[in-house]
């Protein structure tokens, strides 16, 4: 077991992160004799966050760490031995404990990679192996997947509305969801086009910059805002920025400028103000005049107070001179969507000798939620500026015909041809074959910088906040006739 984040963080095993059910099922797959039946699962969501047009896959080197460490140690061992069903007997017998003693984790996994625009329906992982097995992950991969992408789509959005100059600090862990929540927040922050965090443990565990200015307090404790800030400089000369709106903001602004031209006569330079109240137009425009005007243009303007990526559109908007963005609450808990809706549906299941597969499906009324079978693929066209164009998904176990078409899930009259010539890439990349890592992961800021092309690469009309485009994504045309067979198959067809 190689040490982890997330056990160093927690406990050696973390294979007990899971609903119980997952539990109760491989026991009775395992009494069934179904644990090695091989099985294709995929992980995906329905509809992109926050009402936008695109989202950012994120969440895959937390659950590689995850799945390289999946081993159920004694501890865990005894505690599902512990557990009693309703009648009082032993909920899992000794002999199921030890098969997952010997357990070892032997699927494939492709999965796209981390920081690449996404869309409602297409898988962001693929996990093919024994049924058991595949199973068993559904819950972790789905809390790494879903909260990581959420919150990695936010700050994305974030950055779009800050623009690519601008500083966007993450300010969010004392009001994330506990510990683990803000951790997680401020990885996907970063990932997602932060600069910095507040948080210093992301900022060990992570790598994250760590950045920050100081509190109310600060200046409450001094009593006397000239007397907070020459303090501050005192013990940062190169690292200061100090908050102005303590008592009153514009008064802030000229002791900070006071004390920046004590700083500056001994060799030293104010970094920022920050403003944290108040309307930020209007002041960041005023203390911008005032700081240039006294020979400080290169000071930073930091604003704060529950920011988010329609309030940062309407400060530019106002001509706010605001070039650094301390966004907490909102980015870390994603405050206007509170969850990703990401499933995880079996898709396909090995016959039971062994003569090929049987593709299953999840129906529902609505059109929307039914599942989609096959072994997929998410083939991306792209045009000839390299930007995505089109999105197929295919059933990678059924061949393809020679001429591709295009069939809009929700409306299979819509539907389009594709040029033989299109260039594409493939988005889901093998990561494990058989329970072996194939793929090195790039880290955490090469994956930053990708979701920053990606994102870029895309329409405006998708990027918008405001009712963005659909961008399109279609199942092959022999996947839709499948799909809509199998529906049929499955439906009860009552006579009129
Ligand atoms: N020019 C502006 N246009 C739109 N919204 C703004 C503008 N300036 C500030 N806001 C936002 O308005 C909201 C309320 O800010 P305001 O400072 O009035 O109240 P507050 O948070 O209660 O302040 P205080 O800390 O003084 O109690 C915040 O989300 C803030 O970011
Ligand atoms: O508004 P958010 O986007 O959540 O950003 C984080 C907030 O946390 C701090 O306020 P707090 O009142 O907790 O402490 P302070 O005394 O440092 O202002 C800071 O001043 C920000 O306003
Ligand atoms: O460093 C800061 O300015 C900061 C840190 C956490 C929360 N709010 C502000």
């Amino acid at each position: 077991m190689t040490s982890s984040p997330l056990s160093s963080l927690y406990r050696p095993s973390l294979s007990l992160v899971t609903d119980l059910y997952q539990l109760t099922m491989a026991y009775g797959y395992w009494q069934q004799g179904l644990q090695d039946r091989e099985s294709v699962f995929h992980l995906y969501f329905r509809k992109a966050p926050f009402q936008g047009g695109y989202a950012v896959a994120a969440g895959l080197a937390l659950a590689v760490d995850w799945l390289e460490n999946l081993r159920f140690s004694d501890d865990d061992l005894a505690y599902l031995g512990s557990l009693r069903g309703s009648k009082g007997g032993v909920l899992f017998p000794t002999e199921f404990l030890d098969y997952l003693r010997d357990l070892k984790f032997t699927c494939d996994v492709d999965a796209v990679a981390e920081g690449t625009v996404i869309f409602g329906n297409e898988p962001i992982m693929r996990i093919q192996g024994p049924l058991l097995q595949a199973q068993l992950l559904e819950t972790a991969l789905l809390t790494l997947v879903n909260f990581q992408t959420l919150i990695t789509t936010k700050s994305a959005r974030i950055r779009e509305a800050a623009g690519p100059a601008d500083q966007i600090l993450e300010f969010g862990l004392r009001r994330a969801q506990g510990f683990d929540g803000g951790l997680g927040a401020s990885r996907a922050a970063y990932l997602g086009g932060a600069d910095a965090t507040s948080n210093v443990l992301a900022g060990q565990l992570y790598g994250i910059p760590v950045k920050g200015t100081h509190a109310h307090s600060w200046v409450m404790a001094f009593g006397d805002e000239r007397a907070a800030f020459a303090a501050y400089a005192k013990a940062f000369p190169d690292d200061s920025v100090f908050l102005v709106d303590t008592y009153d903001t514009l008064e802030g602004v000229r002791l900070a400028i006071d004390v920046a031209r004590e700083m500056r006569a001994a060799g030293h330079e104010l970094g920022g103000i920050r403003l944290d109240s108040g309307d930020l137009a209007y002041l960041s425009i005023q203390a911008r005049a005032l700081l240039d005007e006294a020979g400080f243009p290169k000071v930073r303007i930091v604003a704060s107070n529950d920011l988010e990526e329609n309030l940062i559109t309407s400060l530019k908007q106002q001509g706010a001179r605001i070039d650094t963005w301390g966004v907490g609450t909102q980015l870390v808990t994603a405050y206007n969507q509170a969850a990703l809706g990401g499933v995880y549906k079996l898709a396909a299941l090995r016959k039971a000798d062994d003569s090929g597969w049987d593709f299953t499906i999840k129906l529902s009324e609505q059109v929307a939620k039914t599942s989609i079978p096959g072994i997929l693929q998410v083939r991306r066209y792209l045009d000839d500026h390299g930007h995505p164009r089109a999105d197929m998904l295919y059933n990678t176990a059924a061949p393809l015909p020679d001429r591709l078409t295009l069939v809009d899930p929700l409306d299979a009259t819509r539907r389009r041809p594709v040029r033989p010539e299109a260039e594409f890439v493939e988005l889901l990349e093998p990561i494990f074959r058989r329970g072996q890592r194939v793929k090195d992961l790039p880290t955490l800021a090469e994956s930053r910088a990708h979701a920053q092309r990606q994102v870029q690469s895309l329409d405006p009309g998708i990027r918008r906040f405001l009712n963005p485009h659909t961008y399109p994504v279609g199942l092959e045309l022999t996947l839709h006739d499948y799909r809509t067979e199998l529906i049929l198959q499955h439906r009860p067809q009552k006579p009129a």
